[in-house]
């Protein structure tokens, strides 16, 4: 579990992360969204231990990272994929990791197998692809077996093959229990690996809620309502707060649900051909979300 306690990160007249409370629970995997420069890279290096808060607090398991005992058993991480001693093997790189956190030596082998590098593991990691790379780095953050993995842009610049796995991985972690806090820029990944969402912008939060919940809550999510003679609905449904917008031989509802316009055709007798929630894509309801939080915004 990662909590943040009012969070505050400053650099001179920059603050990169402001006043941030939450919690990353256990067992799902959290999606950390924002545009760029909003505070999701400085964030992650204060759970770490690698940038020290301002004020607040950033914990993992309930302790700051700098009093966890074995740091690397508590929390993996990929950060930068690149940040390699490109000279060394992938075995030697995971086998100095694990003699200085104190881990067993035959960990290495596994995870180098959990991560389908066992056949490489003797070349020196300089002259891996892009994605051996970052399937090296992953298996420096579960060599401690750790209970919270944080993933920062993991699928960048990856192949298909190279995306889907990585999505397998993050949502086969999460089933086994550990918490995931996975950042990205792509809204369609992000749709369909993360189970709760954080976003943030200019170093605020802009939300934390279920997948779902985002996606049901944007302005544009709303009923599709299609019959031979809507007017009666259309006026009924007005009158109850909804914003309905005629589109010939259908009705666009927002602010309302499947259920509430259902239960007032019925209640009028309106005879529909069709109710259907209109699917809101990810991407649209951040756009929606951060519009205001982007830093270098083109013209929209
Ligand atoms: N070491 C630093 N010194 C000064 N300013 C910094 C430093 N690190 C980050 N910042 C600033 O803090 C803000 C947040 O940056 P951060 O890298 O955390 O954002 P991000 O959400 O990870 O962005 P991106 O999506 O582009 O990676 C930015 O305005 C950035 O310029």
């Amino acid at each position: 579990m990662i909590t943040l306690e009012r969070l505050t990160k400053r650099y001179g007249d920059t603050t990169a992360v402001d006043d941030l409370s939450l919690v990353v629970r256990p067992g799902g995997v959290t999606g950390f969204l924002g545009p760029n420069g909003a505070g999701k890279s400085t964030t992650m290096r204060m759970i770490l231990g690698l940038d020290r808060p301002t004020s607040g607090r950033a914990l993992v398991g309930g302790r700051a990272y700098a009093e966890l005992a074995h740091p690397l058993r508590e929390v993996g991480a990929l950060l930068d994929a690149k940040a390699l001693h490109p000279g060394r093997s992938a075995r030697d790189h995971l086998r100095a990791l694990a003699r200085t956190h104190d881990i067993p030596r035959g960990r290495v082998d596994e995870v180098l197998g959990m991560v389908g590098l066992s056949d490489v593991a003797g070349r020196r990691a300089g002259t891996f692809s892009l994605g051996m790379g970052q399937r090296l780095g992953i298996a420096a953050a579960l060599l401690g077996d750790p209970a919270t993995l944080m993933f920062d842009e993991p699928v960048n610049g990856l192949d298909p093959d190279g995306v889907m796995w990585i999505r397998r991985l993050i949502r086969s972690l999460a089933a086994e229990g550990r918490t995931i806090f996975v950042s990205s820029h792509l809204m369609s990944e992000m749709q369909l690996t993360a189970d709760q969402l954080v976003v943030i912008g200019r170093g605020r939060l802009l939300a934390d809620a279920p997948l779902s919940e985002v996606l049901a809550g944007a302005p544009t999510a709303g009923v599709t309502v299609r019959g031979p003679e809507l007017t009666a609905l259309s006026r009924e449904l007005a009158a109850a707060g909804a914003v309905v917008r005629d589109e010939g031989d259908r009705l666009s509802v927002g602010g309302a649900s499947v259920e509430d316009v259902g239960r007032t055709a019925h209640r009028l007798g309106v005879l529909l051909y069709e109710l259907s929630p209109r699917q809101v894509s990810l991407e649209q309801a951040y756009m929606e979300l951060t519009a205001e939080a982007v830093e270098y915004g083109g013209t929209r």
